[in-house]
């Protein structure tokens, strides 16, 4: 997956500015930043709800920045997305919503589709019950589960997570990691993941992408952030007594103003 020079804008708010990475298949990538650095509408390009004001989303050679880009169609059976806030049905029951693309275009059985989503509520740690209930049934912590299980349910190429462990108890936050970790390694899943968890950014990710304000500030490997030299980088991994970076902002263009 190669995004060059990738902008968004909404009205005279530029959400995205000039926003450029690579990433190869199966690696994974932590995308870190404060709130409204851009991390939310950067999946959503990726994933093709938004389409892009300039620049390109380049997959399996194609530019799907825009959402009615001849290819888009084929990429969205291939990318699986967790949303911020879930974006479960609550008129469906948990499966349902699990294998809602499956049902909904006819490529498994209801039959199928409920022993196929059960079998993912086992994976991230959900009981065969579950299934039944709907989504408002469940705690919060539960319905991110649901969200994991349907965004993986597809078995795509490329898994978009945001922030997949908020909510979660520091035990389950781990298995949900690990069980990321293994999609990637053991099918080939390209990952990209927002979090505001450092320590997961730091250990289950290859690469780390930090945004602010619409741009990136520091790209690379995960291994080199503690030689990086990048001071705004550094506070956002440690977190900082002045409070984040957002709210010591001056009006100086790009300019991080510590
Ligand atoms: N649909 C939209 N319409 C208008 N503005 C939007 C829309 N979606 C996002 N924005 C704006 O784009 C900017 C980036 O938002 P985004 O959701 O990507 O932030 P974020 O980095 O994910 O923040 P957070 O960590 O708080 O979720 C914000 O200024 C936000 O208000």
């Amino acid at each position: 997956m190669t995004v060059q020079s990738l902008t968004k804008k909404f009205g005279t708010n530029t959400a995205l500015d000039n926003v450029s990475l690579t990433l190869d298949k199966g690696e994974t990538m932590a995308i870190i930043g404060p709130s409204a650095a851009g991390k939310s509408v950067l999946l959503k390009c990726l994933a093709g709800l938004y389409g892009a004001d300039g620049g390109k989303i380049i997959l399996g050679g194609d530019d799907v920045s825009q959402t009615n880009a001849p290819a888009r169609f084929d990429w969205a059976e291939r990318i699986g997305m967790l949303f911020q806030q879930n974006a479960l049905f609550d008129s469906m029951k948990v499966w349902e919503n699990i294998c809602f693309r499956q049902i909904e275009r006819g490529t498994l059985t209801r039959k199928a589709a409920k022993e196929h989503a059960i079998d993912l509520l086992g994976h991230v740690g959900l009981s065969e019950d579950s299934a039944f209930l709907t989504p408002s049934d469940l705690s919060g912590g539960m319905q991110k589960r649901v969200g994991i299980a349907r965004a993986i349910s597809t078995d795509p190429e490329i898994l978009l997570l945001d922030n997949p462990t908020a909510g979660l108890d520091p035990v389950l936050s781990n298995h949900i990691e690990i069980m990321i970790s293994k999609i990637a390694t053991q099918r080939g899943t390209t990952v990209i993941t927002i979090t505001n968890d450092m320590h997961i950014a730091r250990t289950r990710y290859a690469n780390l992408v930090m945004m602010y304000a619409g741009k990136i500030y520091w790209a690379g490997p995960t291994s080199d952030i503690d030689n990086a030299h990048n001071e705004h980088l550094t506070q956002m991994l440690n977190g900082s007594a002045q409070g984040p970076i957002s709210m010591r902002m001056g009006k100086r263009g790009d300019q991080i103003v510590a």
